[in-house]
C-alpha cells in the first residue's frame, strides 16, 4: 500500500471549487513533484495532507491513517512548510527553532543537540544567534526546512520551497532536498515551474483547475503524451544507403540529413536513445557524436494543459 493515498478529493471554499476529484498515490521514499499554475489547487491539496483543511469529499490517508479523523497522530508524522515564511519579530534562528521544538514536544534535554543537528544539515550553523529578520530569503527557506525536520517526520510537505529564490539559493535547496531523499524521507514538493522539479523528482503529478491532468514517472508521462525525442548524431561514414537503413529502425518518426549529421526524432514510447545508439552501431555506423536533446518539459506541460485555464 502506498504511503500517501488521495482518492477523489474535493475541497470547496464557498462557491470556489478549488479541488475537484484529485486522486494520486505516493509510495514510501518517493519524491513527488506537484506541478500546476497559480490557483490550480496545489496549496489546498497540501493543506489537506497537513490536516489544516478538512476535505468536502474523498479519502486521504498517510501510512494507512485517515488524515482528517486523526490530525494529532498525522502531525507527528509530517513536516509542513507553507508557501510563506512567518516568524515572531526579534527572534534569533536558534530561538525560532527552540520555539518549534517545544511545540513539537521534542524532549527538553534533546533540544540543543537536535537544533544543532538541523542547523548543520541546512548549513546555517554560523547563523545560530542571528536575528531571523536579518537572513536572506534563501536562508529563511533553509531555516524553514530545518524547522520541519525537528521532529524527524517521515513525510515532508513543501509548498513552493524554491519560489522567489535566486539561482544559487535554488541549487542549495535542491541539494538539501536530495540529501533528505537519501535519508529516506517521502517528499511532496509543489512548484509552478516544471523543470525545477524534473531533475530530482521520482514522480510527477500535474494539476490544472482542481483536476489531475496526469500522474506517474517522467518516462510514463512522456510515453502517455506520445512525445518525440530529438537526437543529433554525427556519422563519419554516412552514405545514402546507410541513411536508408537507419530510416528502417523501428520507433523513428523522422530522419533529416545534413552532410555527415543526422537529426533523428524518436517516438519516446517505442525507442529510447540508447537503443537507437545500439541499432546504429549494428548497422556499422562510425559515430563521432551522439547527443539526445533534453526532453522538452515545457512542451509537455503546454500539451497537457492545452485549452484549460485555472
Ligand atoms: N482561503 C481561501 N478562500 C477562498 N478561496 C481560496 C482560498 N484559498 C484558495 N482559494 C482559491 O482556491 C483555488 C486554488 O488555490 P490554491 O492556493 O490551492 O492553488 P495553488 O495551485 O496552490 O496556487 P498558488 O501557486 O497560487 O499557491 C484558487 O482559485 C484560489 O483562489
Amino acid at each position: 500500500m502506498s504511503f500517501v493515498q488521495i482518492d477523489n478529493l474535493h475541497v470547496h471554499y464557498g462557491n470556489t471549487r478549488a479541488v475537484r476529484g484529485v486522486t494520486f498515490d505516493i509510495p514510501r521514499g518517493e519524491v513527488f513533484g506537484f506541478i500546476g499554475p497559480n490557483g490550480a489547487g496545489k496549496s489546498t491539496t497540501i493543506k489537506v495532507l497537513a490536516t489544516l483543511i478538512a476535505p468536502n469529499r474523498g479519502k486521504v490517508t498517510i501510512g494507512g491513517i485517515n488524515v482528517p479523523e486523526n490530525p494529532m497522530q498525522i502531525r507527528r508524522m509530517i513536516g509542513y512548510m507553507p508557501d510563506f515564511f512567518g516568524a515572531y519579530e526579534d527572534l534569533s534562528a536558534a530561538e525560532y527553532l527552540h520555539f518549534y521544538a517545544a511545540a513539537y514536544q521534542v524532549p527538553r534535554r534533546q533540544r540543543d543537540q537536535t537544533i544543532a543537528d538541523v542547523l548543520k544539515l541546512v548549513d546555517l550553523q554560523e547563523k545560530f544567534s542571528a536575528p531571523v529578520d536579518s537572513l536572506s530569503r534563501g536562508m529563511k527557506q533553509r531555516l524553514s526546512l530545518a524547522r520541519v525536520l525537528l521532529h524527524d517526520p517521515d513525510l515532508l510537505l513543501l509548498d513552493e520551497p524554491a519560489s522567489g529564490l535566486d539561482p544559487r539559493a535554488r541549487i542549495e535547496i535542491r541539494e538539501l532536498l536530495k540529501a533528505l531523499k537519501e535519508m529516506g524521507k517521502t517528499i511532496v514538493i509543489s512548484s509552478h515551474i516544471l523543470h525545477e522539479l524534473a531533475q530530482f523528482c521520482t514522480r510527477i503529478g500535474i494539476i490544472e483547475a482542481g483536476k489531475m491532468v496526469t500522474e506517474g514517472s517522467l518516462q510514463d508521462i512522456y510515453r502517455n503524451l506520445g512525445l518525440l525525442q530529438m537526437v543529433h548524431v554525427q556519422v563519419l561514414n554516412l552514405t545514402d544507403d546507410l541513411v536508408k537503413q537507419i530510416e528502417l529502425i523501428r520507433g523513428l518518426a523522422s530522419v533529416e540529413r545534413q552532410t555527415d549529421r543526422l537529426a533523428i526524432r524518436l517516438r519516446a514510447e517505442e525507442l529510447e536513445a540508447e537503443d537507437l545508439l545500439d541499432a546504429m552501431y549494428r548497422l556499422g555506423c562510425r559515430i563521432r557524436m551522439f547527443q539526445p536533446e533534453a526532453m522538452d518539459m515545457e512542451t509537455a506541460f503546454m500539451k497537457l494543459t492545452e485549452g484549460k485555464t485555472a
